[in-house]
């Protein structure tokens, strides 16, 4: 959870740490991307104002992006949020829209933004990371408007995972995690799914510059190689 401070410079210099928590208070989802964090040290001090630092993960299904936000966690510390496992989660949690999510899934379309967007608003703000991977979101530009309406401000790197479909096609009839949608009609659905509403996501993300493409085929450690240098290169930003 991440607290606000009434000033950041209070925050920054004082060693009477029960006088911060008292001027903290708790921020909502949007005042979280748009206001700097405080984090707490070991011992209930505060320990520096940190700035939101959110990267959306995009590709087709079997791109690889699941397995390199895995990568990026281990070495960069985010905090991997996949839209997808939220929903499946869902499911089998007897969330609220459960039957509605799993047709969908099944289908191969998108779960309505309302569903997905709460989802991820509560995963960041059950969360004391300020760092985060949302992977297989915006799948739409519906998807993207919505969540950019509720916190009012842009992610700030897009991966793009680019692989070719016959590539995506293997892989997905190969994950063997026992999913309803990894089988071959649903996921010919998903690939024109995917070109028909989440390509128009990237070249909005590529006109504003900052759409980072990466060639998805290669071994897995390859592929991180390209991966690696987009976080390094915003260290600063970041840490
Ligand atoms: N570079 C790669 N080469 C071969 N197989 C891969 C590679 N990256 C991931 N995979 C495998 O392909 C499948 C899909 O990967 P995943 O990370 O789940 O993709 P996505 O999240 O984009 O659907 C998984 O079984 C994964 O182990
Ligand atoms: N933003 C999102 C993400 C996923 N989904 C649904 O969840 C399915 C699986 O998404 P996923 O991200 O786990 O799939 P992969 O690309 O990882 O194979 C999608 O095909 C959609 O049906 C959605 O509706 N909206
Ligand atoms: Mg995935």
């Amino acid at each position: 959870m991440w607290w606000r401070v009434a000033s950041s410079r209070f925050a920054l210099t004082s060693s009477r740490s029960s006088s911060v928590h008292q001027a903290a208070y708790r921020l909502n989802f949007r005042e979280f991307f748009t206001t700097e964090i405080l984090t707490w040290a070991k011992d209930g001090r505060p320990s520096t104002v940190k700035t939101p630092f959110v990267a959306f993960v995009l590709g087709g299904p079997g791109s690889g992006k699941g397995t390199q936000c895995t990568k990026i966690v281990e070495t960069f510390g985010f905090t991997h949020l996949s839209a997808g496992d939220l929903l499946r989660h869902a499911i089998s949690s007897n969330y609220e829209n459960s039957a509605m999510i799993l047709d969908t899934i099944k289908e191969g379309k998108i779960v309505p933004s309302e569903v997905t967007v709460k989802l991820i608003q509560r995963a960041i703000e059950s969360s004391d990371n300020y760092k985060f991977l949302i992977d297989g979101f915006p799948r739409s530009e519906e998807n993207r408007i919505a969540f950019e309406k509720i916190i009012g401000a842009e992610p700030n790197i897009v991966l793009f995972f680019d692989c070719p479909e016959e590539e995506m096609v293997k892989r997905v009839l190969s994950r063997n995690e026992g999913r309803v949608d990894d089988n071959i009609d649903t996921i010919k659905k998903r690939l024109k799914v995917f070109a028909a509403l989440n390509l128009p996501v990237i070249k909005h993300y590529s006109e504003r510059g900052k759409v980072h493409k990466i060639n998805a085929v290669g071994t897995v450690d390859d592929i991180f190689e390209q991966v690696r240098p987009l976080f390094t290169a915003n260290e600063k930003e970041i840490e």
